[in-house]
C-alpha cells in the first residue's frame, strides 16, 4: 500500500475536543487563583459547580461568586472523598501535591475525569489558553511544555482576528438552523452542507455579520434552487421590497455651525440617524433632533480601524432598517476624510451613496487667520497636503516655489520632521508660517513660526490638534489689517 496516500500520524499530542458540560456536576477543590480561573471556565460552559475549600483559603473573587449564587454549593472545609459522589468532573487546584495525587487516585477509582493543577502527569486533560468571542472559542495547547507561551500565542492569534467575528458565526448559526427548518430531510444533508459551505466561502465575514432575519429569509429562497447569491443581490432585492435606506456622506465644515452648507443643514434635519466621531463640535448638532451616534475619535481613544469598522457597521445596520443615515465628517469628506473609501464601502454593499461637500479647513483656516492663500504677485498656487500621509509618513513634498502657498493639515505631531523636510526641499528658514488651532471655533488660536522654528514653537506653545499649518509669503500679507472672517 502507498503510505503517502494517507495522513501521517504525529504521536504525543492530546485529543482536542469541545467538551459539553452544561448542567454537569463539576467539583473544584481549592480557593486560590487557579481555582478562580477554573470557576470562570466551568461557569462559561454552563456547568453546576461545587467548591470545596476552607473559608480562610478563599480568594475574594470566589467569595463574591458564592454570594452571587454562581457556585451551586460551597463546602467550607478541606476535601473529603465523599465530595466525589455524583461528580462528572473534578478540577483540583490546591498547593499540596501529595493530597493532589490522592484526589487523583480516588477519581480514577470512580471513573471521574480529573485535572490536578500541580501534578500535570496525572491529569486526564489539560486546560488551554483561550480566546472567546460569542460562540467562537480558540484554544492553544503546548501540552504542558509552556503554559505562559500558550497565552502569548493566544494573544497573537487574538490580535490578528477580524473584528466581531463572533457576530458572523451567530449569523451563520441562524442561517443553518433555518435551512434545516425548510429542508429537514435526512436525504438533503449533502445539499444543505454544500450550500452552507459555499455561502461561507463566498461571503466575507463582514457580509455574514450583516445577516438578519429578513436577509436570511431572502437567502433561503435561493437555497431551494441551490443558488448561492452575492450579498449585494440580497441587499438590492431587499430594496425592491420597499426598503428605503439612504446614506448621505456630509461634510460638516470646520466646526462653526454657520459654516455648514444649506444642503448639509437640510440633510441633517431629514435624517433618522447621524453617525460621526467625537471630534465633531457639539454646536454642529444644535438643531438636530434625531439619534446621534459618536464613535471614539480615531486618534488616541481607539485603534483607527476599529473606529472605522464601528462607524460603518452602525450605518449598515440602520440602512438595513430602512433609515436615512448621515455619515457626518468634519471638513470636506473627500479631502483627507476617507470619504472616497466610504463611498466604495457602501457601493460594494449595494447602496447608492449621496455626498454633500463641506468647507475644508484647508481653505477656511487660512482665511480665519487673515491669510489669503493666493495673492497677485505673491502666490499663484496652493498645495494642500497632510502631515500624516501613507502609513503615517510625511508625503513627498515638491521643492520650494516662491509663488506657492503650502497648507498642511494634521501637522502638529510632525512639526520637527516637517521643518527638516521643508528645509531639504529648499524652503527658506525664515519663511513665515502660522498654525491655526481649532479654526472657526470659539477656542481658535493663532501661533506664528518660521520654517526653521516649527518644531520648537509647537512644543513651546503646546499647539494641539486640530490645527492647520500655512506656509508661505502670504502669511504676513494682511498682518496688520483688521478683518473679520
Ligand atoms: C499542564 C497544565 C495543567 C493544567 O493546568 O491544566 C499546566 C500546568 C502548570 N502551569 C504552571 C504555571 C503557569 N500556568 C500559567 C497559565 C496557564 N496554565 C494553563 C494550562 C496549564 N498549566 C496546562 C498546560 C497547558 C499548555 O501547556 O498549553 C493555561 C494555559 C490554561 C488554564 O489554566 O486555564 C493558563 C493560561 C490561561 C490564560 O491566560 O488564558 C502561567 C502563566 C500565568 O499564570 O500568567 C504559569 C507560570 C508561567 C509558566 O510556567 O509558563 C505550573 C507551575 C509550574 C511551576 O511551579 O514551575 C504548572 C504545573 C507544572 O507544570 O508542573
Ligand atoms: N495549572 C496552572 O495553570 C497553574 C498551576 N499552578 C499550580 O496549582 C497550584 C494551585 O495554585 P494557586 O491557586 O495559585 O494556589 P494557592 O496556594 O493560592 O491556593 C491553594 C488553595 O488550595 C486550598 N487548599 C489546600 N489544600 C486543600 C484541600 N485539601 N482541600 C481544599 N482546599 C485546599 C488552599 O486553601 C488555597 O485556597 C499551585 O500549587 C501550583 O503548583 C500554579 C499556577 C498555574
Amino acid at each position: 500500500m502507498n503510505s503517502e496516500k494517507f495522513p501521517q500520524i504525529r504521536a504525543g499530542g492530546s485529543l482536542l475536543l469541545a467538551w459539553r458540560i452544561k448542567n454537569k456536576n463539576v467539583l473544584i477543590v481549592g480557593g486560590g487563583n487557579v481555582a478562580c480561573s477554573r470557576v470562570i471556565k466551568a461557569l462559561e460552559a454552563d456547568s453546576s459547580i461545587t467548591l470545596v475549600c476552607p473559608e480562610q483559603g478563599l480568594k475574594e473573587e470566589l467569595k463574591y461568586r458564592i454570594q452571587q449564587n454562581q457556585i451551586r454549593k460551597w463546602i467550607n472545609r478541606e476535601f473529603e472523598i465523599s465530595d466525589l459522589d455524583g461528580m462528572d468532573m473534578v478540577l483540583s487546584a490546591i498547593d499540596d501535591p501529595v493530597r493532589s495525587r490522592e484526589i487523583c487516585q480516588f477519581c480514577r477509582e470512580k471513573n471521574i475525569p480529573v485535572n490536578v493543577a500541580d501534578v500535570p502527569p496525572l491529569c486526564d486533560f489539560y486546560f488551554m489558553a483561550e480566546h472567546r468571542d460569542g460562540p467562537l472559542q480558540i484554544a492553544v495547547s503546548t501540552n504542558g511544555k509552556g503554559p505562559k507561551l500558550a497565552t502569548i500565542i493566544r494573544d497573537h492569534i487574538q490580535d490578528n482576528l477580524p473584528k466581531r467575528i463572533g457576530d458572523s458565526i451567530e449569523a451563520v448559526g441562524l442561517l443553518r438552523q433555518k435551512v434545516r427548518e425548510v429542508d429537514p430531510d435526512h436525504a438533503s444533508s449533502e445539499k444543505r452542507m454544500n450550500w452552507m459551505s459555499k455561502i461561507c466561502e463566498e461571503w466575507s465575514l463582514d457580509e455574514l455579520k450583516m445577516l438578519n432575519e429578513k436577509k436570511i429569509d431572502e437567502l433561503i429562497s435561493h437555497y431551494k434552487n441551490n443558488n448561492v447569491p452575492k450579498y449585494s443581490e440580497i441587499i438590492s432585492s431587499e430594496g425592491k421590497k420597499g426598503y428605503t435606506g439612504r446614506i448621505i456622506i456630509v461634510g460638516a465644515g470646520p466646526g462653526d455651525p454657520e459654516l455648514l452648507t444649506i444642503k448639509a443643514t437640510k440633510a441633517l434635519s431629514s435624517a433618522d440617524l447621524i453617525v460621526s466621531d467625537r471630534l465633531i463640535p457639539k454646536a454642529v448638532f444644535a438643531n438636530v433632533t434625531c439619534e446621534i451616534r459618536l464613535a471614539p475619535s480615531k486618534s488616541g481613544e481607539t485603534k483607527s480601524e476599529d473606529a472605522q469598522d464601528l462607524l460603518q457597521n452602525w450605518c449598515l445596520e440602520a440602512l438595513n432598517e430602512g433609515k436615512t443615515v448621515i455619515r457626518l465628517k468634519i471638513g470636506d469628506p473627500f479631502l483627507f476624510g476617507r470619504g472616497g473609501e466610504e463611498v466604495a464601502f457602501f457601493k460594494e454593499r449595494g447602496w447608492n451613496v449621496e455626498v454633500i461637500p463641506g468647507i475644508s479647513s484647508g481653505l477656511s483656516a487660512p482665511m480665519a487667520a487673515n491669510v489669503p492663500v493666493t495673492y497677485r504677485g505673491l502666490s499663484d498656487q496652493v498645495l494642500i497636503t497632510t502631515g500624516q500621509g501613507t502609513k503615517g509618513k510625511l508625503p513627498n513634498l515638491p521643492t520650494y516655489d516662491i509663488m506657492r502657498t503650502t497648507v498642511v493639515l494634521m501637522a502638529v505631531g510632525k512639526a520637527s520632521e516637517l521643518s527638516k523636510e521643508l528645509l531639504d526641499k529648499g524652503y527658506p528658514p525664515d519663511l513665515p508660517t502660522i498654525f491655526i488651532e481649532n479654526s472657526n471655533r470659539p477656542e481658535e488660536r493663532l501661533i506664528e513660526a518660521t520654517v526653521s522654528t516649527l518644531g520648537e514653537v509647537v512644543e513651546k506653545e503646546h499647539v494641539v490638534a486640530p490645527s492647520t499649518l500655512v506656509i508661505g509669503r502670504t502669511v504676513n500679507t494682511l498682518k496688520n489689517q483688521e478683518l473679520i472672517c
